[in-house]
């Protein structure tokens, strides 16, 4: 697939855009018109840095308000196109964007229209180039694909053709069925560009909210298997207006757009294989590019915490029943077991860190395979270092930061031995990680989704807005199949630093209580639940007067699903980071979202008595 970028997408210079996207690996790009009239550099100058990067021009864009006016604005809109024909020579550009009118149009007159975007063909002709017509969802008389596609074909120009873009079709909920039955040499250019499932103005929603592919709510591999068996062979183009996008990192944001056209092809082969050929379609004329196959995680191999603050977290784990390991032969690395649960406390590089998840170790089949899927999707590995007697594993770094290791699928893995022997039998309340929460800065929330559904195969399940005193909190949970790993992503409300916000590691077992009355015993301090949160929960379930006493006594929540129910508490914040033990009993599957705000709003009041009354008496 011949892969493209529209300017538009990226902060920046033009420069700095075009850098961006060749570093990313994209053939070509759009220019967006605004991109290059506030730049210095001549359009020889731009086209020169296009050459030397080994990107292609692809598209001029956006012509506005061109066709179905008056004579005499006609002859002005000429006029205005074929000032541009001549800047696209100088660029080495062949092809203009036109954007059905939203403005001049007279009443709706599709061979009116016709004729002036032949008049335009003739004119772009002469210059060696042509024009690729685009139905806006908001265009005054013309807003489907079809209804540009039927123009197109009256105007009867070999320089006029079509420009589709995934938004405009499926935005309307048009089917994008039809886009076979176009002649595949009529389709100029292809624009793809996602969003999220909104109920608003197209307009609005166009400028400010779509995402790269997958990123989203629109089937696109249902829309690329469409242009794939229709023939069509021509420039892939994500054209992405996000208000986030436009103020990210430019390289980051044109890998993130890689990452989702990569994924893009391997699921469009997912949906294409097996599918009869079309009727009478010569050869495929893309070639979709596919991922290695690596299977999605089977569980937590470990966890890792990064902190100095070993003696503070090692104390809540020992209360929540983890038992000692050992320390590593070699680095200032400590290792807790319980049940299975592996979980690592890591003083590298950690000097006035507060607790904070560093790492997760997965197990998955192949993890070379896994690492190789991932470093296709542009994800940095690791840098590791270990002696040759070491155990190595290869990890990757999440956008956020976390390094995601893939383990081998052994329960006794042989880097374990390097923290000494296991310890011997003791009772083990907790059995698995259910879930991990992890903070996400709000310019990487989407670009964390596509990581984490492209490298790990997990899905997303709906996005929930948790209530917190200091501001609305976006969480996505992305999970395995099987639910066997569950990672729910919070987005910090921009007032907040991310590493100022909770992050949390959740564990499984059968009996909450029996760990809540442990963990108590122990001297564990629990985040404090309010009474108001009991009453409420008498009054939205049936429950026994007796549960809910054990229930307030021992500050679990709960929460139900059909006859499915979660009991759950959380141990009070070290640094930012806390633990939380959940007991899901009779298939109950989801995250208790009902009592999150619940949570933050006793985490947050946690913080400010911390902050304004310190935790050790000045003594007088
Ligand atoms: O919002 C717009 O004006 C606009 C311009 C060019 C496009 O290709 C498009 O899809 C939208
Ligand atoms: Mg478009």
């Amino acid at each position: 697939m011949r892969t493209s970028i529209a300017t538009v997408c990226m902060s920046g210079s033009l420069e700095e855009k075009l850098h961006a996207s060749a570093g990313a690996g994209f053939d070509g790009v759009e220019i967006f018109e605004q991109d290059l009239l506030v730049n210095p550099a001549s359009p020889e100058e731009v086209r020169a840095l296009a050459d030397r990067l080994d990107l292609r021009l692809n598209l001029y864009q956006p012509f506005r308000d061109f066709e179905g006016v008056e004579e005499r604005l006609l002859a002005e809109n000429l006029r205005r196109a074929e000032a541009k024909f001549s800047l696209m020579n100088r660029l080495g550009i062949d092809t203009m964007l036109v954007c059905s009118n939203v403005a001049t149009a007279g009443p709706d007159d599709d061979d009116l229209a016709a004729d002036h975007l032949r008049r335009l063909g003739e004119l772009a002709a002469g210059h060696g180039v042509r024009v690729a017509y685009e139905a806006l969802a908001w265009g005054k008389n013309v807003s489907t694909y079809r209804h540009a596609q039927h123009i197109v074909e009256l105007a009867d120009h070999p320089a006029v053709g079509t420009c589709l873009d995934s938004f405009h079709i499926l935005s309307r909920g048009d089917d994008p069925a039809g886009i076979e039955d176009i002649d595949p040499e009529r389709i100029f250019f292809v624009q793809l560009a996602d969003a999220p499932t909104l109920t608003m103005d197209a307009l609005s929603w166009s400028r400010h909210h779509r995402l790269f592919p997958g990123q989203g709510g629109f089937d696109l591999a249902g829309f690329l298997a469409h242009l794939v068996r229709g023939g069509y062979g021509g420039p892939v183009s994500l054209e992405i207006f996000n208000d986030t996008f436009r103020q990210s990192d430019v390289l980051r944001t044109a890998l993130d757009g890689m990452r989702s056209l990569l994924w893009l092809q391997d699921r469009t082969r997912d949906r294409l294989a097996g599918t009869p050929e079309p009727a009478g379609a010569g050869r495929q004329a893309m070639t979709l590019t596919a991922l290695p196959r690596s299977g999605g995680p089977a569980g937590h191999a470990f966890t890792d915490i990064r902190t100095d603050d070993a003696d503070g977290v090692g104390t809540v784990l020992a209360q929540l029943g983890f038992r000692f390991r050992g320390q590593h032969r070699r680095k200032p690395v400590q290792l807790w077991e319980q049940g299975g649960i592996r979980m690592v406390i890591d003083g590298q590089r950690a000097r006035g860190v507060a607790p904070s998840i560093s790492a997760l170790g997965l197990a998955v089949a192949d993890p070379a395979a896994s690492a190789d899927r991932a470093s296709m999707l542009a994800a940095p590995r690791v840098p590791r270092q270990n002696t040759p007697d070491e155990e190595a594993l290869v990890g990757v770094l999440a956008p956020d930061g976390t390094e995601i290791f893939f383990a081998p699928l052994d329960p006794t893995p042989a880097w374990a031995d390097e923290f000494g022997p296991a310890p011997g039998d003791a009772t083990s309340l907790l059995t698995a990680v259910d879930h991990v929460n992890l903070a996400q800065p709000w310019q990487a929330f989407d670009e964390a989704v596509l990581f984490f559904e492209s490298t790990l195969g997990l899905s997303r399940q709906p996005t929930a807005e948790v209530p917190s005193p200091r501001g609305l909190v976006r969480s996505q949970v992305m999970r395995t199949e099987d639910g066997c790993v569950r990672l729910a992503l919070n987005m910090v409300p921009h007032v907040l630093d991310a590493g100022a916000y909770p992050e949390h590691i959740a564990f499984a077992t059968s009996d909450v209580v029996a760990v809540a009355r442990r963990a108590r015993a122990a001297g564990m301090a629990v985040l404090p639940v309010p009474a108001n949160y009991y009453e409420d929960l008498a009054a939205r379930f049936p429950l026994d007067p007796d549960e809910v006493a054990v229930l307030r006594e021992l500050d679990l929540l709960y929460d139900r699903e059909g006859d499915g129910e979660y009991l759950h508490f959380y141990t009070e914040t070290v640094g930012t980071l806390f633990f939380e033990v959940v007991e899901r009993r009779h298939g109950y599957d989801g995250h208790g979202a009902a009592n999150a705000p619940v949570r933050l709003a006793a985490q947050f009041a946690l913080d400010e008595r911390r902050r304004t009354r310190p935790p050790h008496p000045v003594r007088g």
